[in-house]
């Protein structure tokens, strides 16, 4: 595994104890404890509703607890400040929204945050170039985001997230709506970056082809953990007691999802 510059400190990278938050009226954390680990690949699952999103959302700044404790990197989320050691690939977003940007302009934006003032130094072009690479997406660097398909729009929006060579990579349900080509592209990303050292927490409807790379399941229904431990046999979420979700298969390379953050 690569060291980092911050070996020696905490292992870990994210502590949510007796986690509770609500959105609007309704409680949808409620008690949630989860530990994430320096190299660590571990799974979020439940059924829809349980939970998943807001809890990533929460480790993220973007939901606020109501009560219980979060720390990243060792540090209480309050005074927390290096989010540039953070890549977050939120669900169903757009790469643009319909902002005229090309793919290599959106990427160079998850840059940003390792820069002084915006100004790109050669190592910044260096890691956009090379997180393009990562999703096989370089022959689309000057192309127009809007002209994408679904599962290439993912593809922008992890490279956007491992542009700035983050150590802990937090994804919202990656393959959503994604083909298997696409899906498999993903994976590789995401290989490289585990056996690069980087910690990942990913939500997920199913296992699918990031199998081989989880560590560790935790499972949410209804606001609560009901299992953490080794991830569910090969036949994914669905041996899980209580199974009910619903799957966005996607259509052979799908349109790209129009909801979300930029649009
Ligand atoms: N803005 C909101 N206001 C009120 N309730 C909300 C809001 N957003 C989500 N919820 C509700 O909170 C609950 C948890 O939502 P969340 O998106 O975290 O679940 P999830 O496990 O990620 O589901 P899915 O697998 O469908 O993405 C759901 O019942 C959802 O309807």
């Amino acid at each position: 595994m690569q060291s980092t510059p911050h070996e020696d400190e905490d292992p870990t990278v994210i502590s949510l104890r007796g986690a509770t938050a609500s959105l609007g009226s309704r409680p949808v954390l409620r008690g949630v404890d989860l530990t994430v680990r320096r190299g660590e690949v571990v799974a979020l699952l439940g059924a829809n509703g349980s939970g998943k999103s807001t809890a990533v959302r929460a480790v993220v700044g973007q939901v606020p607890l109501t009560s219980g404790e979060l720390s990243l990197f060792g540090t209480d989320f309050k005074r927390f400040r290096q989010w540039s050691r953070i890549g977050y690939v939120p669900q169903r977003t757009t790469a643009a929204g319909g902002v005229p940007a090309t793919v290599r302009e959106v990427v160079t934006s998850g840059r940003l945050t390792r820069t002084r003032f915006g100004i790109l130094r050669r190592a910044d072009k260096a890691a956009v170039e090379h997180a393009l690479s990562l999703v096989d997406m370089e022959g689309h660097a000057d192309a127009s985001v809007n002209a994408l398909s679904g599962g290439q729009h993912q593809r922008v929006l992890i490279a956007r997230a491992l542009a700035a060579e983050p150590e802990l990579l937090i994804m919202d349900e990656p393959m959503a709506g994604v083909d298997l080509g696409n899906q498999e592209v993903l994976a590789n990303a995401v290989r490289r970056q585990v056996e690069a050292g980087t910690t990942v927490l990913l939500v997920l409807h199913e296992l699918g082809p990031l199998e081989p790379l989880i560590d560790r399941a935790v499972v949410l229904r209804d606001g609560c953990v009901t299992h953490d431990g080794p991830p569910p046999e090969a036949v994914g979420q669905h041996a899980l007691p209580g199974h009910d979700h619903v799957h966005p298969h996607a259509a052979h390379d799908a349109e790209p999802l129009r909801t979300g953050l930029l649009s």
